[in-house]
């Protein structure tokens, strides 16, 4: 306020001031004022009893989104049409004479054509006068605008950023300056034929779209199309230039087009030239290619399939259809994210339309090129799959796709992010597709091929692009430093890249963000960054717990996941730690302390160490994740390392044993126990069963339940599988038996610190000899696992179907592994027949990869449509086999692809399911979620279970037709079918 003042009496209206009030300011997308607070703070208003305004406009103001937006005064005297930045306003108002001061610090710049001159010197200006008693006259307001600012001889322009080179500053500000101080600058501007009153629309329409494509350089989506709703509302405004001059809905229709394309030759001679023109356009309309990017990712877009990285097989096959002119009309790109889609169908586009006859195209040099490249090119348009889903956008959308194309061979729409049309706007769409010319061509975008309609993907030519490839993430990373003068560490850089999932913009990400903490990339800043720990910390933690260091051993371990790094990430990092060690990675480029530590560990016996962890490591990262105390998994996976040792005997001399092969596959057990009896454990002859669970109820916290666990129950049976142990415990009195079935979790936890892995409790009835009443009790078994509770008969057994050997059943009564079945590797097989085994009944066991993910589900059913029922849900394979000497039918139920098993299957099956066991029987309910279609076809099925992830999902038909309560207790009980399976521990809640 100190400053000399420029002031300018203008007419507007007092009401201006209470611009930060105005509803209509508010952003019609969200109905928020938030995205002009930021204008309307930078905005000193402030009014005196003359009525004076004074507007003061900070130079730190920045806009802040991209978004076209549009705003509209209640006051008759004020109208706004613009965006974020004042120089997007339209102050086309008179109320009266009021003053208008400008602050020297407001650095008002006036310009003409693309030079700047910057006015510091304090100037009023007085706007009221001949226009006053027009105020509320027919004459359009932005006329009287342009007479006042023409008769006052005063131009309004933006400062052109590329010219000045304090972006932040120029580019948000404006400058004010009297005409005639300009005149000369105007009088050489008419001499290139543009006149006066042409000049200030032509300014205008150089501010907005420059200002739009500013934005599009902050936004890769700037949509070039997506302003239907603008384009709209300007049609209907008086076509007046400095009613465009204010507003900065970009005009890129051809007729509008301020860009004169006979200013540009068809091609340029070279690359000089070509970047001379384009500064040149620049000037007019800005240009994604600002030399202002807000990030690498940005920076380093790639502009021709040649830059594009790791994706070969795409590029080749679509400059192959350019060059053989075999053009489709709907391709679909997907793939994980950040893996180039979006850019490929950028650079495809170009390449449709670019007139180079080289091979290579885009030529980034012909006309066309230039003009997409800069931003203005009419024909390819970005579309916003959310705005379409209004049925009166996507039929402007087809019918503006019908107009022929303005200059170019084809009209290419480009559809981000497609899954999210609904399915009428793809209806409409993919109705309209074979209609439109040979000259319009879609582009689809998403990451998931699977959200879309089956029909949408069938008619398009489809481009899977993969993750990228570390090694190509790591070069490109190494080229951006090397471009952007950053020093660095190559294994930094690979590190980057190997924590980036194949996503080439995460890994930039990242790389922009180390590039903010030093001059140097380095391993350091990566861990710190990324919030892993360093390898040199990772094999001090991994030596302690090798050496049975055990209290050292927890407290690092403990240290490290409270300060920095999540249990999932050190388990994965230890794990390719020993990887590393193993595949001999310890001579070149390691740190001193992994050499060492390498050198310290050459013996086989270390070796096989090694190789035991790294199982244990394998093992433990699947629990974590359906863990929730994974501190504590992980803790006690550390431990481990030091028990596996040779004779794997622990202080107290229990055989803990581990394996990690099939139940069958002993002879590879570590614990060198060569027969499956020797799992068993049952007889307990030296008391070790004894040890385990005095150690368990040891670990109980409170007295009373530890006291009568160790009173009245027993370990009477420990079984040590892959990842799953499984303990019976006895009890002599039902009384008992419920008291422990209250406290499982306490015993299960107990027993699963002790084990290191899932542990299945049974609680089993055994009535004591003497006790009479209770001779006759039935045992129970309860499966806290599986969220069943079950009374064992001794009939059972004749249920047990043939000897399938995919299928287990753990029984208290049956010897656990004399007979007991392979199952297959890594899989979690959980199936139960009820007493009364109905035709109806379906068992369910799953198959999980190494990632915990489902592969495939297994069912029975003896239901016949069941394949044909199942094969209507996409992506769903089903392979059914039956029985051999039964009448069930299995059904192996898988999918394509299993990382899309997630999302894929309980979209199609939308069933929710709840478990809960109270005493004997079940109750089991459902959502009404479900898709129809899905639900009555599979009404008309079977009865099973599926898990998905951690998601029960239960299909069942016969009696059931009500889609509504396809999955209850009747259906439950009529079908005699009691659902078995086994969570992963710590889950049970979710039921
Ligand atoms: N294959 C690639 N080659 C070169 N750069 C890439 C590649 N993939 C991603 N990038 C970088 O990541 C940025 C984003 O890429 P792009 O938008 O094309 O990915 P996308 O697959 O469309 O991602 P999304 O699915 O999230 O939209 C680009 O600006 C570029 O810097
Ligand atoms: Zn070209």
């Amino acid at each position: 306020m100190d400053g000399r003042r420029h002031s300018v009496d203008i007419p507007i209206s007092k009401t201006l001031v209470q611009l930060r009030r105005v509803r209509s300011l508010r952003d019609p997308d969200t109905n928020s004022m938030s995205k002009y607070s930021a204008l309307v703070e930078n905005v000193n208003w402030e009014t005196n009893s003359n009525n004076d305004i004074s507007v003061q406009f900070m130079n730190s103001f920045q806009g802040g989104s991209d978004k076209h937006r549009s705003f509209r005064s209640k006051n008759p005297g004020l109208y706004g049409l613009g965006g974020d930045c004042i120089d997007d306003f339209e102050l086309d108002c008179a109320l009266g004479k009021s003053r208008f001061i400008l602050h020297e610090n407001s650095e008002w710049i006036g310009s003409t054509g693309s030079r700047l001159v910057r006015s510091k010197q304090a100037e009023e200006f007085d706007f009221s006068g001949s226009d006053k008693e027009d105020v509320y006259g027919n004459k359009s307001l932005s006329d009287r605008h342009c007479g006042s600012q023409m008769d006052k001889g005063l131009a309004l322009t933006r400062v052109n950023p590329l010219e000045d080179g304090d972006y932040e500053a120029a580019g948000r500000s404006l400058h004010l300056e009297r005409t005639d101080q300009i005149a000369s600058k105007r009088q050489s501007q008419r001499k290139n034929n543009v006149n006066s009153s042409r000049e200030v629309g032509n300014f205008c329409k150089v501010c907005s779209p420059c200002r739009s494509a500013s934005d599009a350089l902050s936004s890769h989506s700037a949509s070039l199309f997506v302003n239907e709703e603008a384009d709209a509302i300007d049609h209907n405004r008086p076509s007046c230039e400095v009613n465009c001059c204010w507003s900065r809905t970009p005009r890129f229709r051809g007729a509008n087009s301020p860009f004169n394309v006979d200013e540009f030759p068809l091609l340029y001679k070279n690359a000089d030239e070509s970047a001379l023109y384009e500064q040149k356009s620049l000037k007019h309309i800005g240009n994604e290619r600002s030399p202002y990017p807000r990030s690498l990712s940005q920076k380093f877009r790639p502009k021709s399939f040649n830059e594009l990285v790791g994706q070969n097989v795409v590029a080749r096959s679509l400059l192959g259809a350019i060059s053989r002119g075999r053009i489709a009309s709907f391709y679909l790109f997907h793939g994980p994210r950040g893996t180039g889609k979006t850019s490929a169908a950028r650079i495809f586009a170009a390449a449709l339309n670019c007139l180079s006859h080289e091979e290579h195209r885009p030529c980034g040099l012909c006309c066309e090129c230039v003009l997409y490249f800069s931003g203005r090119s009419g024909d390819i348009k970005e579309v916003d799959s959310v705005r379409i889903n209004r049925r009166d956008r996507v039929r402007s959308l087809i019918k503006n796709a019908a107009i022929p194309p303005l200059s170019s061979r084809f009209k290419v729409l480009i559809i981000d992010e497609c899954h999210l049309m609904h399915g009428e706007t793809w209806a409409t769409v993919l109705n309209s597709i074979d209609n439109l010319s040979q000259h319009v061509v879609f582009v689809m975008i998403t990451p998931d091929v699977n959200e879309l309609p089956r029909s949408a993907v069938s008619r398009s030519q489809r481009f899977h692009f993969p993750k990228v490839k570390d090694a190509d993430i790591a070069s490109r990373l190494g080229r951006i430093c090397v471009k952007e003068g950053l020093e660095f560490d190559q294994g930094a850089v690979d590190f980057v890249a190997s924590k980036s999932n194949g996503s080439l913009r995460d890994a930039e990400m990242v790389l922009d963000q180390l590039s903010l903490l030093g001059k140097k990339v380095t391993m350091g800043l990566a861990y710190e960054l990324i919030g892993v720990i360093s390898d040199d910390e990772l094999l001090g933690l991994l030596d302690m717990a090798l050496s049975s260091d055990t209290s050292n051993t927890v407290i690092k371990a403990r240290e490290l996941m409270r300060s920095r790094v999540d249990p999932m990430q050190l388990i994965s990092q230890l794990a390719n730690l020993v990887m590393d060690i193993l595949a001999g990675k310890c001579q070149d480029n390691v740190s001193e302390v992994r050499k060492k530590f390498c050198s310290r560990h050459t013996s086989e016996a270390d070796l096989q160490k090694l190789t035991f962890a790294l199982r244990i490591f394998s093992e433990t990262e699947k629990q974590l994740r359906v863990s929730k105390n994974q501190t504590t998994w992980l803790t006690a996976a550390l431990l481990q390392l030091s028990s596996v040792e040779s004779s794997s005997s622990d202080g107290n001399g229990t055989k803990l044993c581990f394996r990690t092969d099939s139940f069958k596959n002993l002879a590879t057990c570590s614990c060198k126990l060569n027969t499956p009896d020797k799992l068993r454990m049952q007889k307990d002859s030296d008391g070790k069963l004894e040890a385990v669970w005095k150690r368990a109820t040891d670990l109980c916290l409170s007295n009373s339940l530890k006291n009568f666990l160790k009173k009245q129950g027993k370990l009477s049976s420990l079984l040590l599988g892959q990842g799953l142990a499984i303990a019976e415990l006895e009890f002599c009195h039902p009384d008992y038996v419920s008291k422990a079935e209250k406290s499982w979790k306490i015993i299960a936890n107990s027993l699963q610190s002790i084990c290191g892995c899932n542990v299945e409790i049974r609680i089993n009835l055994v009535p004591c000899a003497s006790d009479s009443k209770y001779a006759k009790v039935k045992k129970s078994s309860l499966r806290l696992f599986s969220c069943s509770r079950r009374m064992q008969q001794k009939s059972q057994s004749s249920t047990k179907r043939g000897t399938d050997s995919d299928y287990s059943e753990y029984t208290s009564e049956k010897p656990m592994l004399s007979d007991q079945p392979t199952l297959p590797c890594s899989s979690e097989c959980s199936y139960q027949m009820p007493n009364n085994c109905s035709d109806r009944m379906v068992v369910v066991s799953t198959l999980r990869n190494s990632e915990g993910n489902i592969l495939s589900t297994r069912t029975a059913s003896s239901h016949r449509s069941f394949e044909d029922d199942m094969s209507k849900i996409p992506g769903l394979v089903v392979d059914s086999s039956k029985e051999e000497g039964s009448n069930h039918e299995f059904h192996v139920l898988s999918f394509e692809e299993p990382e899309h098993q997630p999302n894929c299957f309980p979209r199609t099956l939308r069933l929710q399911k709840k478990f809960r066991s109270s005493n004997a029987s079940h109750t089991t309910c459902c959502t009404k979620q479900h898709n129809k279609t899905a639900s009555s076809s599979l009404s008309k099925t079977s009865f099973g279970t599926c898990l998905v992830g951690n998601d029960s999902y239960v299909f069942c038909s016969g009696a059931c037709n009500n889609t509504d309560s396809c999955i209850n207790e009747n259906v439950l009980k009529k079908n005699s079918a009691m659902l078995c399976w086994r969570t992963p521990c710590f889950t049970r809640e979710r039921y």
